[in-house]
């Protein structure tokens, strides 16, 4: 059974096609990387997979069901870093980790381990708006590995890393990869897509 299923996707804003019948599926333990030129629709695309904007047409099954965001399933299988990460502003970091890890039926314990791995221990008392853009983007990386799940959305995990970060992100998705999970991610960093993809999905070319 494929993680992800994505037939005949599709969505235009006023004349502006920018999915047309889009296909491809992520099994468990691959990686997919959507690869296009600025503009050509990769964000819609995964925005469309989490249910966070709709399709005119076309069907995403994960885990071989149609997936509705506010579904309790699809949130327990699918962990999702998307460009408009919003934080609580009053919530430190560690205290939005430990919120995820709790709200999905953890005990916390992986929290100071995802802390360490990220570089985010200093920060860990700092509220949202007091962090570099770089670190705002490894909580937002972190929010995803303090909660279980079969398939990871990320887009443009890259961004804002520095070259340590980067080398560490191909390690982890690699190990995301070592344990199962399905990853579908779009990218525009050729040595990251090099060093994770096993397929790629091209789009707008
Ligand atoms: N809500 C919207 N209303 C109108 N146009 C939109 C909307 N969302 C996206 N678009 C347009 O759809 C196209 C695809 O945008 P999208 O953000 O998906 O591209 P992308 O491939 O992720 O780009 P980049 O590589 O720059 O991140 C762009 O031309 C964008 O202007």
């Amino acid at each position: 059974m494929d993680a992800l299923t994505v037939r005949g996707l599709s969505r235009s804003f006023g004349d502006l096609v920018v999915l047309d019948q889009v296909s491809f599926t992520v099994a468990p333990g691959r990686i997919a990387v959507v690869v296009g030129p600025n503009g050509s629709g990769k964000t819609t695309l995964l925005r469309c997979v989490v249910g966070a904007d709709r399709p005119d047409d076309g069907e995403v099954l994960v885990d071989g069901r149609r997936a509705y965001e506010t579904d309790p399933w699809v949130r327990a299988f699918v962990a999702a870093a998307l460009d408009d990460i919003d934080f609580f502003p009053d919530l430190s970091v560690v205290e939005h980790l430990e919120l995820l890890s709790y709200a999905h039926g953890g005990s916390g314990a992986d929290v100071a381990e995802v802390l360490a791995e990220l570089g985010l221990e200093r920060a860990r008392d700092q509220l949202p708006a007091t962090l570099s853009s770089g670190q705002r983007r490894r909580l937002a990386l972190a929010s995803c590995f303090v909660r279980p799940r079969r398939l990871l959305i990320l887009d443009e995990p890259e961004q804002r890393l520095d070259v340590r970060g980067r080398a560490w992100l191909a390690e982890r998705l690699r190990g995301e990869r070592d344990a199962g999970t399905a990853v579908l991610m779009a990218s525009h960093d050729a040595d990251l897509i090099g060093a994770v993809a096993d397929t790629q999905v091209e789009i707008g070319t």
